[in-house]
């Protein structure tokens, strides 16, 4: 069987990946690739859609799909807890509808995050470092804000509180920005592709988790796994971990 996939920011960095991927795999193949500004009804064909588009697009572009009874594989980020709360909404009516959002499609970075997640019961220190080339438009990315939740939903599992920090003058922003009390600094280079550090201190140690992404053809695997389990996976799954077998 050959799965129909219609693709959402076809002209940017991943949109274009995507394509070459979908064409290049036996299983599916690429019915329409849109960009900004043009007609979504060539998605009519699509059984799923896979969307690299803009944080501040891509829930009008998951609004349009739900309604038109399109399954979704989504990698933009932005997706606060509002959000995902407005599309399980969205997707109540649908039951057999899938909606994939995975804020990394990298299997490294998926297995950095839940590392790092096991690690977060025996450190109560952890700070995140992300580091993205200069063209990305969110700050923290994606990944660094989802493994920070699981840093902190891990800690509350294990009864861990967050380890002192003695700071009591700082200029603005050095110190990084707060996500569920887990510290994320962000570095944007020319040169950089995607890359992450989680970094835990104990009592005469520190530990290290890093990942890096040298090519977008890294996120390719884990974007064409998605396409075939979303068929089969109805309401909103986020996180490729949930996908995998880890
Ligand atoms: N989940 C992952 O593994 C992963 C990996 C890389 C990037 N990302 C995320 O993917 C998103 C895109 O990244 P990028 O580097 O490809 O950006 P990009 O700017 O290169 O490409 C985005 C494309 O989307 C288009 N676009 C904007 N609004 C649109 C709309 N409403 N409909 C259709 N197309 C629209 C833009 O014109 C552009 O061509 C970002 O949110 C980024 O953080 C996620
Ligand atoms: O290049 C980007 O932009 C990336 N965005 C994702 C994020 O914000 O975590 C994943 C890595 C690449």
């Amino acid at each position: 069987m050959t799965v129909n996939v219609g693709v959402l920011g076809a002209r940017g960095r991943m949109g274009a990946t995507v394509v070459k991927a979908v064409e290049g795999a036996g299983d599916m193949k690429v019915v329409a690739a849109l960009d900004a500004g043009d007609d979504f009804a060539a998605l009519a064909e699509a059984e799923v859609v896979v969307d690299f588009t803009h944080p501040d697009a891509v829930m009008d572009n998951l609004k349009y799909l739900v309604a038109h009874d399109i399954h979704a594989v989504v990698g933009t980020t932005g997706f606060s807890e509002e959000r995902l709360a407005e599309l399980r909404g969205l997707l109540e009516p649908k039951p057999s509808l899938g909606v994939l959002i995975a804020p990394n499609f990298a299997l490294g970075a998926v297995l950095a995050m839940r590392f790092a997640a096991q690690a977060a019961k025996f450190y109560a220190s952890a700070e995140i470092i992300e580091l993205h080339h200069n063209r990305k438009a969110d700050a923290p990315s994606g990944t660094a804000a989802h493994t920070a939740r699981m840093i902190a939903a891990a800690r509350a599992e294990a009864g861990v509180a967050p380890g002192p920090d003695a700071t009591t003058s700082e200029l603005d922003g050095a110190r990084g920005a707060s996500v569920e009390d887990v510290r994320v600094h962000s570095v944007r280079l020319p040169g950089l592709v995607a890359h992450e550090e989680i970094l835990f201190g104990g009592e005469g140690e520190t530990l290290t988790i890093r990942h890096d992404s040298l090519d977008r053809t890294s996120f390719m695997p884990g974007v064409l796994l998605g396409v075939r389990t979303v068929l089969t996976r109805p309401g909103l799954t986020v996180g490729l971990e949930n996908v995998l077998d880890l």
